[in-house]
Formats: structure tokens, sequence, C-alpha cells
């Protein structure tokens, strides 16, 4: 059984696959976070800015198999699969942490439906193989146990985790992402995220390693 908050059609916001049409499948529950505001100051994970808590969102439900969740989401694609030219169909795993819940025969199910899976994952858990884009986001002291993945996109700051501690990890792509506040919508009104990003901005001029990446979907207003 697959439990999924949401899922919706939008454009991928982040990182090196920014502006790319995108079905997000938003799994639920997270290993870092019970999702609850009660319990986010002791949460490992307490800046996060994503609903994950329950089955109840746009599209979301429960599962039963592979080829249902596989199912619902091609459906969420509004073009003929055979039609989008050398660009295959594109599903970003999410959540909530996806790896608690993405295995081979989803993968396998999205491949099979012509999809190319990409996720979004804390690096907390081991990734299953036949993944085509693998983004790991670190989380305070949580142990990264993934050591090779496509992008690395760190959100910043984060006091128990700045990006030297990250050298070791391999990624094609380093990414720094501003810390927004949780609940602020991107009207301007988020002063946190302000000052983050002229923070982020100055760590990559000194650092050339890491690029900048802004959460393009909040500037935008489409999810
Ligand atoms: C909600 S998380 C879900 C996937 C996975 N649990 C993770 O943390 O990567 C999706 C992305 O949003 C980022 N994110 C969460 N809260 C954020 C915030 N307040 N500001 C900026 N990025 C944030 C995460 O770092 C991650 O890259
Ligand atoms: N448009 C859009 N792009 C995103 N990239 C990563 C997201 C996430 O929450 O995992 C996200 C999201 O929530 N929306
Ligand atoms: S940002 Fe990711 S790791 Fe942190 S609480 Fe949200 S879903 Fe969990
Ligand atoms: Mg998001």
């Amino acid at each position: 059984m697959y439990r999924v908050k949401e899922a919706f059609y939008t454009l991928q916001g982040e990182g090196a696959q920014a502006g790319r049409a995108a079905v997000f499948c938003r799994f639920s529950k997270c290993n870092l976070w019970n999702g609850r505001e009660a319990d986010r100051a002791w949460a490992v994970c307490n800046f996060c800015d994503t609903d994950f808590v329950g089955t109840d969102g746009q599209n979301g439900g429960k599962f039963v198999d592979a080829d249902a969740l596989a199912n619902h989401i091609a459906g969420l694609w509004p073009h003929d699969p055979a039609a989008s030219g050398t660009l295959k169909p594109y599903v970003v795993c999410t959540g909530g942490e996806p790896l608690l819940q993405l295995d081979e025969p989803l993968i396998e199910a999205f491949h099979a439906r012509g999809f190319e899976v990409g996720v979004e994952t804390n690096g907390t858990l081991p990734a299953p193989v036949g993944l085509d884009w693998l983004c790991v986001s670190p989380k305070a002291d949580a142990k990264v146990v993934i050591e090779r993945c496509n992008e690395l996109k760190l959100v910043y700051p984060q006091p128990l985790a700045m990006p030297e501690r990250f050298a070791h990890i391999r990624a094609d792509h380093y990414f720094l992402s501003p810390m927004a506040s949780p609940s602020v919508p991107d009207d301007g009104a988020d002063a946190l995220k302000k000052s983050n990003t002229r923070r982020a901005t100055d760590y990559c001029l000194a650092h050339p390693q890491w690029r900048l990446t802004l959460q393009m979907h909040k500037i935008v207003g489409i999810d």
C-alpha cells in the first residue's frame, strides 16, 4: 500500500531540472518530523514548508499496489506520453520522505508508462536502484547515507548542516537553496527568506562550487 498526500502537474521549481514540466507525487509521512505544528520545535527537521500528513490532498489517496499508483500518476500527465518529443514525461517523487515508500516495483511501473523518475530526499535512507534523477537535501545533524547523487540541494543556512560538511558527497550539481519561512506566502513578505537569499548569494560568490537555486514555483505562484 502506498500513501500519497497529493499529486499535481506543475513545473519543477528547484535545482538543475527547474522549469521542467512534471507530475509531483507527494508521499505521506517523514522520518525527520511527524508533521504536527506542536512538535515542529523538537523535530530533527524544523523548517519544513510542506503539509505531508494524511492522504486528503489534491489527487491524494491510498494505492494498493505499484500499478494502481503508476496509473493514477500517468493520468495526471496531460499529454500523449509518446508525443513529448525526446523529453519524456517526468514524475518527481517527494513528500514527506519518499524513500520511506518508493521501491523498485513502483519505479518499474513508472518506467513502463514512459516516465523518467526523479526523487527529492533528505538522504537518510538508501535509494532504490533505477532512479533517473536523485536530489539529496540534507537536514540538520541527520546522517546522510547516500554518497552519490545527481544534485545536492542544501537549504541554507542550517547551523548543523553547513556546506563544508557535504564536500565528500559526490554530486553532479551543488546548490544552495535559501531557507524560506515555513508558511509565509512568497509575496515579498518573507523577511527570513530575503535575508537568507542574501547570505546564500554571498556563500556562492565566495565558494563557486556552489550555485544558487530559488523556489521558482513560489515566485511564479503556481503551487
Ligand atoms: C518538503 S521536502 C520533501 C522531500 C524530502 N523530505 C527532503 O527534505 O528533501 C522538498 C524540498 O523542499 C525543501 N524545503 C523544505 N522546507 C523548506 C524551506 N522552508 N525553505 C526552502 N526549502 C525547503 C527541502 O529541502 C527539499 O529540497
Ligand atoms: N513546483 C514545485 N517544485 C518543487 N521542487 C521540489 C518540491 C518539493 O516540495 O519537493 C517542489 C514543489 O513543492 N513544487
Ligand atoms: S523538509 Fe523533508 S525532511 Fe524536512 S520535515 Fe519536510 S519532508 Fe521531512
Ligand atoms: Mg515544495
